[in-house]
Order: C-alpha cells, then structure tokens, then sequence
C-alpha cells in the first residue's frame, strides 16, 4: 500500500509580519501554533489488529484495516501524520509530563495562562495520560508537585488571596487572616472524616518523580487555588461545591471577567497549600462525579473534566519584606487541564434514547470545539472576520480566552492503535492536524512595574544575614562595646537602596484634573530629588568610609603578604627537612626490609634447629628412659647380689668365729691345764692329742716349770675346785663392793634372772672418786646394744679394781656376761646357747677396744692411753 501524504499541518510560527490578527481581535502579537503531541497506548489484547505505526518522533502512519466502513468504498491509503512529537507505547509518564506540560507550568509560574488537553476515542488513555493511576502519575499530579516545589519557599503566609466572586483576587489584612485562618479551621473539621478516606489514596498520588521548575520570579509570594468542573450535557457542574440531599449538583453559568478571561461563575475555589491538599481535593471532585453518574445512570467518560490551577502572585515591598498591598499588583495566572469525553460516533457505539442524546451532545460539543478551531484557522488563513461559535458549547464557551486571548494551548491526541478504532481514529487525527494549524497569541504576563529593584528580597535576605554575622563577629571581639553602638552605626534605608520611588500611577493630562495631576507629580518628583540627594550624600560617606576601608584593608594586605614571604621562607625549609627526612625513611626503609629478609632468614633458620632440638631432646629423653631402665636392673641384680655376697659373707664369717672359738676354747683348755699344773692339781685331759702335745711341750720348759712350782705351794688342796676362776667369786660373803657403771637410758631388762651384787653402787658417769673410794673392789660396765638380728644384748663387764703403785687405780677386766632374750617360737641361727648363758671366754678384741672406749676414764684421773688399757685388761 502506497503511503499517502495528505497534509503535513505543522507549521512554524511566522514572522511577527507575517502573523495576521488573532481571531477576532486585531492586534498585533506574535502567535505559536497550538502544539498538538500523539500518545499511542499499547493495544488492549496481543492479538489485536493494528492499524497504525510510529515510524520517527514526530510521525505517525496510519493504515486502514480490512474492516473499516470505507475501506472497499474509497479505495483508502494510508495516511501519515506529522505532530509535536508522537509518543509510542513505550513512552514513560515522566517523559510526557516533561515534554508537555512542563513547560505550561513554566508559564503558569512566570504569570501565563495555559490549556491542556487530551482528545481521542474512548479507551485510548486520556484519563490515564492526564489523572494516571497510582503507579503511574499522571500530567496533573505531576503539574501540582513541579509547581509547589518551586514555589514552595514563597508561599504566602502572613497573608491570603481573597478570591471574588468575579474571578479576581483581594489581599486581606493581617486581622481578616486571622479570621480566615479561624473559618479554615473550621471547614477542615468537618472535612477530617472525609479526609481520612483519602489520605491513603492521595498520599500515593503525591509521590511523583521531582521536577522542578528554575529561575522564577523570587521577588513574588504566591497563593494556589484550584477549582474543578464538569461539563456534561452542555452543564457545567461544580465538583468542588459542598452539596446535600436537598442542594444537588447545580448547573453553573460562564462568565467572562473584567480582563476578559471566561470563568465558571461562582465555582468553589479553595486555596491550596501543598499537592497533597490538591489531589485531595481532586479526589473529591472525582467521587462526587462518579456519585453524579450513578444517580444520572451515566458514564464519566461522556463528561469533559476541566481541572483549574490558578496561581495568585503579588510582588514583596521595597524592603523585600511585606506584600504590595495592591489590588492592581496582583498576578493571576491559571493553567487548566482538560480531560475531553470520548470522541466516538454514535453509530459504532449502538446507543440509543437516552444514551444517545447525551453522546449526541458530547459529540456536538467536540463538533463544536472543532468547528471554532476550523473557523479560526480559517480567520487567521484569510483574515476573514468570521464568528467563532463558542457559545454554541459549554466547554468552547469555557476555552474562548485560550484561544481567542493570550495563552498557551497544547492538545495530547490518544490513540489507541487496534484496527477496530481505525475510523475514529483518523477522525481524531483528522482534527489534531487540523488544530495545529490554529495561532495562538504568545501570552505576555501581565506584570506591573512598580519601579521595584528586581531581587530585593533576596537582597534583603543576604543583607540581614550578613549583618547578623557582623553583629555577632563584633560582639565577639568587643563584647564591653554596647550592641546597639554598633546596630546604630549599621542602620540603613533599605528603601533607599531598593528603590527611588514607589510606582508613579499613570497621569493623562488635558483632563480637568490636569493641574492637580501636575501638582502631585511635582511632589513625586521633588520627593525623588530630595531622595536622590539623601542617596549622594549617603553614597559619599560610604564611599569615604570604603576609601577608608580599602586603605585599611591595603596595609593589612601588605602586612599580610610580609607575612606570607616569610612563612613561605619558613615553608621552604620545612619543605627541604620534609625532603631530607624522607630521603631518610626511604634509607631506612631499605634497611628495614635488609633486616626484615635477614631476620626472616635467620627465624627460617632458628626454626630449623628447633625442630633438630626438639628430635635430640626426644632421642634423649628415649635415652634417659634407657638409662633408668638399665639402672633399675642393675640395682635389682646388685641388690640380689649384695645379698648373696652378703649371705655368703656371713656364713663364712659364722665359719671364722666357730673357728675361732674353738682356738679359744683350746686356748683356755691349755691355761686351764697350765694352771692345774701350777696348782698341783692333776690335769684332766678332756682335749685332743695336739693340746696334750702343746701341754706337754709348755710343761717341759724351764720357766714354767719353776712358775708352777712356785705357785703350787701355798695352795690349798680342795680337788677340783676353780681356785683363781674370779668368774665364779660372786658370794656375798666376799665382802666385795661393786661400782656398777651403766648407760644413761638402759632398757630396763625385765629378765627373771637378774645381775645381782650385794653391796653396790650405780653410776652413769664414771669420776675419779667413785673408783678410788676404799671399798670398791669390783667395777662392772652395762651395755646393750642390737645384734645382727635386732635383738636386744645387754653384756656385763665385769672386773677388778686394782691399787697401783701411784695412788690410783685399774680395772683388770676378767668376765663378760652377756645376757639375751628369744621368742620361744624364734631359734636364732648359729645360736647355740640358751638363755643366759654366760660366756667363759673372754670378750673378743674389737670388744674390749669398745669397752675402753666407752670406759675411759684413767682409775688416776687422767685419760687412759690405749695401750693401758690393752694391757690392764688380762
Ligand atoms: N499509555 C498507556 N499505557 C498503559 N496503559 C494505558 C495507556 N493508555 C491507556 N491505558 C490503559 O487503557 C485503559 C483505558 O484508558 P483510559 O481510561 O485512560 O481511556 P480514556 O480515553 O480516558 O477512556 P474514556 O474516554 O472512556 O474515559 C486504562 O486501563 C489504562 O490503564
């Protein structure tokens, strides 16, 4: 199918020349076109036929379907479109608001009036392009936040806009603030119920992307006002009015203002103070239409919605500080949102009575809405002077300032692109070009000059803040100073400075008032002069006081830069030591890391002999364990041998003494002999043949023989009795008298048979006198001492006491009692003697060399010498 370019209706806007008079009026302003912009939605179903495609930014071509009524008939091309812009299916909320109405917000802020709105078939986005739902805001809330964001620091608050019920505004006094305030209060109450229900909803409306618009007026404070209508069945309906059962929705009448601007007549207009405040109210005015539908047994979608921003701006005073309390000071701007009905025919939709009246009246109402833009296009075309039949509708009625004033008017054409739509659709593209053809009068906003520097109030801003901080930085460094010295100083006539003159009201001479006229301006102007001298004279002292205070701060400067070249001096040594020491860290950072490698080194290496250390101590420990191991063994096998040894030792030593005692026993056998011999007493021959022999060999030599002879007479000669045994000399009649000399602590014996002597004395320290006294005789040594079986031996030594020739004495010791006690159940072994046996021998050698130890006192009271002793002894 061949693409048929039927028009392409954008258009430039002309030269200021070129630019015929708009519509009726005749004067001369520079014009744009309305821009008309295409949003295409995505088609409903997936399986939708599709009769149109976007094919660059600006284009659109439109295909017409097998079904569509004329398609057979007249042979139809497809058609292309070029608009503003086109947006497709994929085109984001944000991007359309930004495009589109931003820029009206613009507008709206800087005093220009602006129309929006969204034209096309039922179901192909108006609502959602102009409302949007919760997750995707729509041009409207979006406007609201751009618009309270910018203004949100020049809201008026010490003062409120007044709207009358002629469509403009009044300022009100503090004192009738207060009171409005008070019936504010008042009509929220009774609205927080109705509140409440919104809240939610309205709280996720106000949650758009930010936008901001920049570099607006700041010298301004603003009041925001919003109404909302409905205009349905030619009525237009107030959605903002309170209405009860008895009052419902009342039609409204249109009016046009002093300044030509059409208006809903006594439409409810409440001032808003944040966007949450005016999607409320939106919300509202959306509940109270649906209700008005219900009750009507209608649908929304065949009613136009106009939403109404209206912006109050009134400039601050010289000062920058109060509102202008002027009526004619104020600027009133509105930007209307239009959300259009559905512009389907009647055929298609199959409505019928009812139904189809109202849709004929929508339609008449677009019908006429593009009549009057066909007309104006046509007036500005040919510079015809037709009549533009606004009144003919309610909404064109409402929009005949748009377009026939000043303003800016954009249209969104919505599309929705399924085949089924197409002979609508091409309807609605058919007027959207049309439409873009139409010149709108560039609005200029309406601003008085009141002769006010622009700025002021920022000036002021800055003004007090920096001479608070000149306060305070005085204070600081002169706190005994009097503030108000200072604040007196720093008094200045901001209006001075802000302004020569408030504005000068427009004067027309030739009237009769000509000369009062005359007069009041002289006044002006004298005031002026004598202002403007005030303004030189002030200007020359604070030139001097400038002068003064450059000159000061010029000898500050030059100390300071002295300053400056001697710190930089002082800057450049530290520099340089800076740089020697870190010539030196550097040095000592590549020792560090020549002693960290060594040291690393060195740990790998201690590292190693601890592990060859830890192995030596445990083949040591191993080795120690061997060493003891041996150790016990041997001490076993040494313990097992000393004992045999000592066993062995001891029989052998028990083998010595029998031995020996039957030398002694012999020995004493012979002495026993030889003194029979001498005593004349016959021998008994009780020993062997080698005694007898040894017997015979001593009784034949010289010296005995003559010693026994001698010996032999003065006997007496009792057979067979021990003549000179002193052993046996124990009777009492003997008239002895024994020095018994016994250890300190003896073990008493406890023995049946006792040591008796009859005439006695005990001692445990032997001295001089008890052995020298007169009739001491006897001397008897008690010892006792544990044998080689612990058993308890007491042996008794027993002796004379001789006179010597020196006046002492000497114990001549001739007997041994050894007395001992057994278990009856024990038989010691090698014992042979029972108990008590005494013995007949003499006591051995190593036990006399005792006794003399343990005895030795000389009998002359000196020590004895061992050899004495020895020799006392036998
Ligand atoms: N650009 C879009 N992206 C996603 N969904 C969309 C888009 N445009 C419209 N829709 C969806 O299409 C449906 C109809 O849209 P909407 O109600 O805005 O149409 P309308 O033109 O206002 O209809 P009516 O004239 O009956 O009021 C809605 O469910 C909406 O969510």
């Amino acid at each position: 199918m061949k693409t048929m370019r039927q028009k392409t209706p954008l258009k430039v806007a002309a030269p200021k020349s070129a630019i015929k008079n708009r519509g009726n009026s005749g004067n001369n302003l520079v014009k744009d076109p309305v821009q008309v912009y295409c949003r295409i939605r995505p088609p409903p179903c997936e399986s939708d036929l599709i009769c149109l495609r976007v094919t660059d930014a600006h284009t659109v071509v439109l295909t017409p379907p097998e079904i569509a009524i004329n398609y057979k008939v007249a042979n139809l091309k497809e058609t292309q479109y070029i608009f503003k812009r086109v947006f497709d299916d994929t085109v984001r909320q944000h991007e359309v608001y930004t495009s589109v109405a931003q820029p009206l917000v613009e507008g709206l802020i800087r005093g220009r009036n602006g129309l929006l709105f969204t034209y096309g078939v039922t179901g192909s986005g108006k609502t959602y392009t102009m409302t949007g739902d919760l997750q995707h805001r729509g041009i409207m809330p979006r406007c609201l936040d751009a618009l309270f964001r910018t203004i949100a620091d020049f809201q008026a608050k010490k003062y409120t806009f007044k709207s009358d019920r002629l469509n403009s505004f009044d300022i009100l006094t503090e004192a009738e603030v207060l009171l409005e305030r008070q019936t504010e209060l008042n009509a929220k109450l009774t609205k927080t119920t109705r509140k409440k229900d919104l809240d939610q909803e309205v709280a996720s409306q106000a949650s758009v992307e930010p936008s901001e618009i920049s570099g607006i007026e700041e010298d301004n404070i603003y009041a925001v006002f919003i109404n909302y209508v409905e205009v349905y069945n030619n009525s237009v309906y107030d959605l903002l009015e309170e209405t009860t059962i008895q009052k419902t929705m009342q039609s409204k009448m249109i009016r046009e203002d002093a300044n030509h601007n059409m208006f809903v007549h006594g439409v409810t207009e409440v001032e808003v103070k944040s966007v949450e405040d005016a999607l409320e109210l939106f919300q509202i005015g959306q509940k109270r239409k649906r209700m008005g539908h219900t009750i009507l047994n209608a649908e929304s979608s065949r009613s136009h919605s106009v939403f109404t921003i209206r912006l109050v701006q009134a400039p601050v005073d010289v000062q920058g500080e109060n509102v202008v309390q002027d009526r004619n000071a104020i600027t009133v701007s509105q930007l209307s949102l239009v959300d259009l009905a559905g512009s389907e025919r009647t055929n298609r939709t199959g409505n019928t009575g009812q139904r189809l009246r109202e849709a004929g009246n929508i339609n008449n109402s677009l019908m006429t809405l593009r009549t009057c833009l066909e007309i104006l296009r046509e007036n500005q075309q040919t510079c015809g002077g037709k009549k533009v039949p606004y009144r003919d509708s309610k909404i064109t009625h409402l929009f005949k300032n748009y377009f026939d004033g000043e303003g800016q008017v954009r249209m969104i054409v919505c599309v929705n692109p399924r085949a089924e739509d197409y002979d609508e659709t091409a309807q609605v593209m058919k007027f959207a070009e049309m439409t873009q053809d139409v010149q709108i009068a560039r609005p200029t906003p309406i601003k008085l000059d009141m002769g006010l520097t622009p700025g002021r109030r920022r000036a002021n801003q800055l003004f007090k803040l920096a001479y608070d901080e000149m306060a305070e930085r005085h204070q600081l460094h002169h706190p005994q100073q009097q503030q108000q010295q200072h604040v007196d100083r720093m008094e200045i006539d901001l209006g001075l400075v802000y302004s020569l003159e408030p504005f000068v009201a427009e004067m027309k001479l030739g009237s009769p008032e000509s000369n009062e006229l005359i007069r009041k301006l002289s006044e002006i102007l004298e005031l002026r002069i004598k202002k403007r001298k005030l303004l030189d004279d002030d200007f020359n002292v604070r030139q001097n006081r400038f002068r003064m205070n450059l000159h000061k701060m010029e000898s500050e400067n030059l100390a300071l830069r002295t300053e400056s070249i001697s710190l930089k001096g002082v800057l450049t040594q530290s520099k340089q030591k800076i740089t020697a020491l870190e010539n030196k860290i550097v040095i000592y950072e590549s020792s560090i890391d020549d002693l960290n490698r060594r040291n690393r080194v060195l740990e790998e290496r201690v590292r190693e002999l601890q592990t060859q250390l830890n192995q030596k101590t445990q083949l040591v420990s191993q080795k120690e364990l061997e060493k003891e191991r041996q150790r016990k063994k041997f001490t076993s096998k040494f313990a097992v041998e000393s004992e045999k040894m000592s066993r062995e030792l001891e029989i052998k030593l028990m083998e010595q003494k029998n031995k020996l005692q039957d030398e002694m026993r012999d020995k004493e056998e012979r002495l026993r002999m030889v003194s029979e011999i001498v005593q004349g007493t016959p021998v008994k021959r009780t020993r062997s043949n080698s005694f007898d022999k040894d017997f015979q060999r001593l009784e034949s030599t010289p010296n005995v023989k003559s010693l026994v002879s001698a010996y032999a007479a003065p006997r007496s000669s009792r057979p067979g009795t021990a003549v000179s045994n002193t052993r046996h000399r124990r009777s009492r009649s003997t008239g002895d008298r024994w020095l018994e000399h016994r250890a300190a602590n003896t073990v008493p014996l406890g023995t049946i048979l006792q040591p008796y002597y009859s005439n006695s004395k005990s001692v445990t320290k032997l001295t001089d006198k008890d052995v020298l006294a007169e009739k001491t005789t006897k001397y008897c040594l008690i010892q006792q001492d544990a044998d080689t079986e612990g058993e308890l031996e007491t042996k008794l030594y027993k002796g004379d006491i001789i006179p010597t020739s020196g006046g002492g004495a000497q114990v001549v010791f001739n007997d041994v009692e050894c007395l001992k006690q057994y278990s009856p159940t024990k038989t010691p072994p090698n014992r042979k003697r029972s108990v008590n046996i005494i013995t007949p021998s003499a006591p051995p050698l190593s036990e006399i060399q005792n006794i003399n130890s343990k005895c030795s006192t000389a009998i002359e009271g000196h020590a004895v010498a061992e050899g004495q002793n020895k020799r006392s002894r036998h």
